[in-house]
């Protein structure tokens, strides 16, 4: 934050001083002044160097400060006390830092106190937390990635903490459908995209029961998510920390969590049939990457390397194409206004059906982020309210890998081709797949078997799922989830 504009905090009438002291910070006398937005700092001899200045910051928000407390070791005739801040690093990095301050003027006690009574104060910091944690997730590190970034930081912020550990493998399901968390102001979840995706169903499930809503019914107006949830990576795939956090760091996550900022986060729920088959947050793909997930799975005992190894496999393997009916439905321009002015439910287009002659599809896929253009790149926000749909419709694999890569990384496309659409605004879209009966009963090839299998596979954030039936909806959900983290798009904050 700028000098003008700290000076104007400190000048202005509605932020009155809460306390005003000298104090000796790295062995300068500075001037600490608590105001309701947060603490200032003014080193008085202004020989600061540019490396304290930046350490110590000219403004500390509230949100930003997570404790202070008295150093336990502290001799002398000057009492030691630690400042705890989060430092904000580039690329949305956070770091924990400490500022050891030293009393000038026998206040010390006073102003810990007045710093930690600002602390609880902190809209949305919450104070008591469910965190539930996958042994077993990406490098089987999920306990120990716990204690070295969270645990320390959980306890400075005075954060009490209840830790499940996952015992075995759908656990996150069960607990996120029938644990009550009316007790927690959130809940933590470590681990990869898969447990994030389990837990999510498995409260979903739970809210819906509770609220009397048949969630098998594809038009029900669902009850949102009103706990919010922190993501602190600790599996193979970790895209979800990333959305939310903006980098995939176990600190960051720990420090958003303790910052206390929340955002609603939009999501799919799919249906196959008339029957609820799951929710999706980061990635809905029917065709080529669930047959590449499906893959992986073949390959379990490569460990990490069969990600690699059945990507390779796919980009070069023949296109299996898939017969389909594709329907969408796209949030109306002029709804952008609306929303932004709070009026109510979004309007939605008529359902539209996607023109393909041959109805020949090898790949249909979309993650529930918005797209923003951001000049020279583009922005993915979780925090949105459509999305858009890839369609490949006879396109080369790496043609559809490098569209994926290019939406994840925020690359605009430079290249159109016929058979790979972009269609955006899509809020809710069918795939009905056409199956040819030739074979019935009869005996079948054992090609023909595995294209039936993958026929009925797909890939919900990175696992595959098995569905009954061949007709699916996926209807966007915005403003569904609570979700600790930042937004990237713009600086409202939303608690
Ligand atoms: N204690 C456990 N024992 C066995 N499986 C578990 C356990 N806890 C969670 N799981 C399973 O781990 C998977 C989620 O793993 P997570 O996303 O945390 O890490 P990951 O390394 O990215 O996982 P994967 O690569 O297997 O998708 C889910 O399938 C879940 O059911």
């Amino acid at each position: 934050m700028g000098d003008l504009e700290t000076e104007s905090i400190i000048k202005s009438d509605s932020d009155a001083v809460i306390f005003d002291d000298i104090v000796n910070v790295a062995g300068k006398d500075t001037q600490m002044v608590l105001i309701a937005n947060g603490i200032k700092l003014i080193n008085l001899k202004d020989k600061i160097s540019k490396k304290e200045e930046a350490n110590i910051g000219r403004f500390l928000e509230w949100r930003d400060v997570i404790s202070a407390s008295k150093d336990p070791k502290s001799t002398g005739k000057k009492t030691l006390w630690i400042l705890n801040y989060i430092h904000h690093g580039s690329k949305s990095i956070l770091h924990h830092r400490c500022l050891k301050v030293h009393d000038n003027n026998g206040n010390s006690d006073r102003l810990i106190t007045a710093i930690q009574e600002q602390c609880s104060k902190v809209v949305g910091r919450p104070k008591k937390l469910f965190v539930l944690i996958n042994p077993i997730g990406g490098a089987g590190r999920g306990r120990h990635i716990y204690q070295k970034a969270a645990e320390s930081l959980f306890k400075l912020a005075s954060v009490e903490t209840h830790v499940v550990v996952t015992e075995k493998s759908k656990h996150a399901l069960e607990i996120g459908e029938t644990h009550d968390f009316s007790h927690y102001d959130g809940i933590v979840i470590v681990g990869g995209d898969g447990l994030y995706q389990e837990f999510l169903q498995g409260l979903t499930i739970q809210t819906q029961k509770k609220s009397g809503i048949n969630y098998d019914d594809p038009n029900a107006e669902l009850s949102k998510l009103n706990i919010p949830i922190g993501i602190i990576p600790a599996g193979t795939g970790n895209g979800a920390t990333g959305l939310v956090n903006g980098v995939n760091h176990a600190e960051t996550a720990v420090l958003n969590i303790i910052r206390g900022e929340q955002h609603r986060g939009q999501i799919f729920i799919v249906h196959s049939g008339s029957e609820f088959l799951c929710v999706s947050a980061l990635i809905f793909s029917y065709g080529m990457f669930s047959d590449m997930i499906k893959r992986t799975e073949e390959l379990r005992w490569m460990k990490r390397a069969r990600y690699p190894y059945a990507l390779i496999g796919m980009l070069f393997k023949k296109r299996r194409l898939f017969q389909a009916e594709l329907q969408y439905r796209l949030k109306l321009e002029d709804e952008d206004a609306r929303e932004r002015n709070g009026q109510g439910e979004q309007q939605k287009s008529e359902w539209i059906t996607h023109k393909n002659e041959t109805k020949n599809y090898n790949c249909i896929y979309t993650v529930p982020c918005e797209l923003v253009d951001a000049g020279d790149h583009n922005i993915l926000d979780p925090f949105g309210s459509h999305v858009m749909l890839v369609v490949g419709s006879g396109c080369s694999h790496v043609a559809i890998f490098k569209s994926f890569m290019d939406l994840s990384l925020g690359k605009k496309r430079n290249s159109t081709s016929s058979n790979l659409e972009f269609i955006d605004r899509v809020t809710d879209f069918r795939i009905k797949v056409l199956r040819d009966e030739q074979g019935g009963s009869e005996r079948i090839s054992g090609a023909r078997a595995r294209k039936i299998a993958l026929e009925h596979l797909v890939d919900i954030d990175g696992e595959v799922i098995h569905l009954k039936s061949l007709d699916m909806t996926v209807r966007m959900q915005p403003s569904f989830t609570l979700l600790y983290g930042i937004k990237k798009i713009n600086s409202f904050v939303q608690v």
